[in-house]
């Protein structure tokens, strides 16, 4: 999809305000993640591959946080050749101008795998006979203190032998390499030709919205509530994906 390019903080701000994934983000958002998130292709990439591995027939898929639909065409690309019986892709934000655009994307594709867009919180959705759950960069969006009641919800909604998909920003543990990590990101960005001003207006908006835990409090937290396999699958820099399972 070719998108306008993301200019939202090339001019200086009187006041930086917090992120919101409004019109203007939406308008921009490909070209935004993909000149933001380090692997974010080759993240798309391992969802389509995994949810081939994990999907079960008579089960649903939920996206959570799905912005313009990517993870979600990823999923049913996966399972496009081959697919379980009876499949449902359920794709959800809480953004409306999201889910619109979304969905147009969405019916640009043909599929005889079902998807159902709803705009909702995350928080107050229902999660049921879910074989594959994808949280392609959202769950760093939940307050901080909620994340594990939300996770709980997911663990419950999931079947035995269900998989979460966490993609996330996460901070290491020194500060010292938390430090490189987060200069090794902002080279990227400037690579992909982000100015300094784009650069920390940005981190500005996102530093009150967006708390990222350590990859170590994501396992601990998946263990916790019951998941019974954990592997981190993709990292680079201060951006990871991990996979997590329900016992069978
Ligand atoms: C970084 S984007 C996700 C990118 C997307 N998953 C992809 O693969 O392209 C985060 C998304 O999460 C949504 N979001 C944040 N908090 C949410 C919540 N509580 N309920 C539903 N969606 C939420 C935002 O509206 C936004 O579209
Ligand atoms: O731009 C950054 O520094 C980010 O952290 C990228 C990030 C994310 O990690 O989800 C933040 C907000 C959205 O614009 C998309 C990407």
């Amino acid at each position: 999809m070719t998108t306008p390019r993301d200019a939202i903080y090339a001019e200086p701000l009187a006041q930086v305000s917090d992120f919101v994934f409004d019109e203007r983000v939406v308008e921009v958002f490909p070209d935004m993640i993909n000149r933001s998130v380090p692997g974010y292709q080759s993240i798309l990439h391992g969802i389509k591959q995994l949810t081939r591995h994990y999907a079960q027939p008579d089960s649903n898929l939920y996206d959570l946080g799905c912005s313009l639909g990517a993870a979600t065409l990823a999923m049913r690309q996966g399972l496009e050749s081959d697919a379980p019986a009876a499949v449902k892709i359920i794709a959800i934000d809480n953004s409306q101008a999201m889910i619109e655009r979304a969905e147009r994307h969405i019916e640009g594709f043909r599929s005889s795998i079902p998807v159902q867009l709803k705009c909702e919180d995350i928080q107050a959705s229902e999660f049921d006979s879910a074989s594959v759950i994808v949280m392609n960069f959202t769950l760093q969006f939940i307050p901080p203190e909620q994340r594990q009641h939300l996770l709980e919800r997911i663990y419950a909604g999931l079947k035995p032998g269900g998989v979460l998909i966490i993609a996330e920003k996460f901070k290491h543990p020194s500060t010292a390499m938390n430090e490189t990590l987060i200069d090794l990101h902002h080279e990227f960005k400037r690579a992909n030709g982000y100015s300094e001003l784009e650069i920390s207006q940005k981190r500005a908006a996102i530093e009150n919205i967006m708390k990222i835990d350590t990859l170590e409090t994501h396992r601990q937290r998946l263990q916790t509530i019951g998941f019974s396999e954990f592997a981190i699958w993709f990292q680079c820099y201060n951006f990871a994906a991990m996979l997590a399972q329900k016992p069978q």
